[in-house]
């Protein structure tokens, strides 16, 4: 949350901090972060929670992000989504360092997905107003074909716009949250943890719709998870956090092979398969 976070790391001004750091232009680079650093805390008590984290996305890219629970992982994502707009380094979204507290054009492109279906909805919200809100914000016309249509790219159908959240069962619910980002057709998905609240069969048919959207609609992913199946199922390429610090990436082949070059990659990887 924003309003608990008193990290002393000082924030990036725009295009200004890293001109000698930035790696060379390459063509379809989507998300960025250079030398990324957050901390909390002050004086004895401040913690180093990312620490140097240099990531590059590219177009149409499935990028998985995992590591043990406090490596740091939904504090760099909060951080790409203007959440904390404390830190050091730079964010870029196509080519473009991002000034860290975002505008309503940001949001226009890159969309969150949250872990918790139940938490994400407006409990007295029907799916239909859910939906028309963003369109209603981004100021988008065609809001009743796009509210239909959508409902059936996330594979519930036009009947459910009347539907309230408690009429939804925990694998719907996250369809309507995808509905949701996905209704101003971003380009970017912020995924964090997108399937770890819903039971194993539903989790599977998720992530399913995740994959053909995906291929649809040339979108670019990233996504934090625990789950070694999850990533070998949905990314193309990994990084392993540890301590906040990027300490390895690897392919997705890479992992089910479990091929790791770090010691600490190989152990985490043999811990999570058990
Ligand atoms: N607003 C905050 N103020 C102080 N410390 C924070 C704040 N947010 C996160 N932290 C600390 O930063 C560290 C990293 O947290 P983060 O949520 O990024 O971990 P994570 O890798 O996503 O873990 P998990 O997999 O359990 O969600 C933790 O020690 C956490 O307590």
């Amino acid at each position: 949350m924003t309003s608990a976070i008193n990290g002393s790391a000082q924030p990036a001004t725009a295009a200004s901090t890293t001109a000698d750091k930035t790696p060379p232009l390459a063509v379809d680079r989507m998300i960025e972060t250079v030398d990324l650093g957050i901390a909390f805390g002050k004086g004895r008590q401040r913690k180093q929670v990312v620490d140097g984290v240099s990531i590059s996305i590219a177009r149409g890219e499935s990028y998985g992000l995992i590591g043990e629970s406090g490596c740091g992982k939904s504090t760099l994502l909060r951080a790409l989504t203007g959440q904390n707009p404390h830190y050091a380094g730079a964010i870029l979204y196509q080519n473009r360092e991002q000034h860290p507290v975002r505008d309503k054009a940001f949001y226009r492109q890159i969309q969150m997905v949250f872990q918790d279906p139940y938490a994400s909805l407006h409990p007295r919200k029907m799916v239909y107003h859910t939906l028309l809100e963003p369109l209603v914000i981004h100021g988008m016309d065609r809001r009743e074909t796009r509210i239909s249509d959508v409902l059936d790219a996330i594979g519930l159908g036009d009947a459910f716009r009347y539907r309230y959240p408690h009429q939804l069962s925990g694998g719907q619910r996250q369809r309507v949250a995808l509905a949701r980002a996905l209704i101003i057709e971003p380009q970017v998905l912020l995924l964090d943890e997108p399937t770890s609240a819903l039971d194993v069969s539903v989790q599977a048919e998720i992530l399913n719709l995740l994959k053909t959207l995906r291929r649809e609609r040339n979108l670019t992913y990233l996504m934090v998870t625990h789950n070694l199946a999850v990533v070998a199922h949905l990314c193309d390429r990994v990084a392993i956090m540890h301590q906040g610090k990027l300490l390895e990436e690897m392919t997705a082949d890479e992992i089910r092979r479990g091929s790791a070059t770090e010691p600490y990659t190989q152990q985490f990887l043999a811990a999570s398969n058990h």
